[in-house]
């Protein structure tokens, strides 16, 4: 099979789909493996590391998407990419559909088999695709947030950890998974007072039980989150309904009763955000301000530290691309349903139900596309 890996496009995207390690496991399969020109460079891998495994470097996306069978990559495609997608072509990615209609009918027009690294399972519950990304950005949360709550960048000008006499800063963590576990933890080890907040209840009786006074966890129901949300001098947003648009759990008449100057970190925006005023932005210009409260909602946020995401995601999604390119797609996902959750679009037609729901589009069963 040939896999195709295209340089990403997004704005400020480092990462790269495919690690010069992987590319030699492919190519050791028996694979051919064409790889675009400076696709790594971002990341620290050079053509050079590729071509020295075997993989082909094409100088523009179009050749590899033109000769490609399987396209791994990192980002949604990007409309660019997504007028080079074809029927009978793998697309395997984020896709992240529910908030995005546009895309949706873009890769349903292309034909092409996308399979999200987002809604793919595991047998151990939870999104093996997604926890690597989501550890990355749940770290890097309380990073920015920080940062943008000094006061030249438009915050109240609180320190994280506050100083011997004044009192910490109070971060607000809603979603106690991967994300949020993970900015909890970065949050509490700056010094910074934690709360996390899931409407889980055996989830919150785990993350009691494994960090114990590091942060204290609280029910998610919405009177006890206006509560919090006054309080808070950042409130990180980190809830999942897997595939689906996120809720809104921060309405903007809330802003009015949240400190001037209070921090919102939407990690959440991939999948719409769950503040009611979250708009997607970019690294080059993270944060806008609506009603005195700042506002950081990358969408990409692991592509600020390319080298660490990019080889964190490959160890992840390696041994699915290995089957998807050894077995061809539909017997990959006939043997691995966990594998088959991730397709969300086929030769038109839309396979993951939370993303019809959410796009008031037609669902087709999977068994139908797998079996059928
Ligand atoms: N912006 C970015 O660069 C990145 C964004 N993400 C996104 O972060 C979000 C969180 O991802 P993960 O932590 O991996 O998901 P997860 O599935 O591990 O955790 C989500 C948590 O939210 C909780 N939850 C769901 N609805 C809730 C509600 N109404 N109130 C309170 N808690 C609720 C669930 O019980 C679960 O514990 C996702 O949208 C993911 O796509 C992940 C990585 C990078
Ligand atoms: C999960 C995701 O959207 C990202 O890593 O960019
Ligand atoms: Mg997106």
């Amino acid at each position: 099979m040939k896999i195709g890996c295209p340089k990403e496009i997004k704005p400020q995207e480092y990462r790269v789909g495919l690690t010069p390690h992987a590319a030699a496991e492919a190519v050791q399969n028996g694979h051919e493996v064409i790889v675009e020109t400076g696709a790594g460079d971002g990341a620290g891998f050079t053509d050079k590391e590729y071509t020295d495994v075997g993989a082909t470097i094409a100088d523009t996306a179009a050749e590899v998407f033109d000769a490609a069978d399987l396209i791994v990559k990192v980002k949604e495609p990007q409309a660019v990419e997504r007028k080079m997608l074809r029927k009978g072509q793998v697309l395997f990615t984020y896709l992240h559909l529910a908030p995005d209609p546009e895309q949706t009918k873009d890769l349903m027009g292309s034909g092409a088999t996308c399979i999200a690294y987002e809604t793919v399972t595991s047998a151990q519950g939870g999104l093996p695709l997604l926890a690597p990304m989501s550890e990355v950005a749940g770290k890097l949360a309380p990073q920015m947030g920080a940062w943008a709550l000094q006061k030249a960048n438009g915050g109240m000008g609180v320190l994280m950890g506050g100083v011997p006499g004044v009192f910490p800063a109070r971060v607000v963590v809603i979603g106690g998974g991967a994300v949020g576990t993970h900015a909890a933890r970065a949050a509490a080890g700056m010094g910074a007072n934690v709360a996390v907040l899931d409407r889980s209840l055996p989830r919150l009786r785990q993350l009691d039980d494994l960090f114990g006074d590091q942060f204290k966890t609280v029910y998610a129901n919405p009177a006890l989150t206006a509560e919090l949300v006054k309080e808070a001098d950042m409130i990180i947003g980190a809830v999942l309904v897997p595939g689906a648009a996120a809720p809104k759990l921060v309405k903007r008449e809330q802003l009015a009763t949240m400190k001037p100057g209070a921090v919102l970190v939407d990690v959440a925006i991939d999948q719409g955000g769950c503040f009611e005023t979250s708009k997607p932005t970019t690294h080059a210009d993270p944060i806008y301000e609506v009603d005195g409260i700042i506002h950081y909602c990358v969408a990409n946020m692991p592509g600020a530290v390319p080298r660490t995401s990019t080889l964190a995601l490959g160890n992840a999604t390696q041994p699915f691309l290995m089957a998807l390119a050894n077995k061809g797609w539909k017997q990959a996902l006939r043997d691995d349903p966990h594998l088959a959750n991730g397709l969300n679009v086929h030769d038109g037609q839309i396979t993951c139900a939370p993303v019809g729901e959410a796009l008031d589009l037609p669902v087709t069963p999977l068994d139908d596309v797998l079996n059928g």
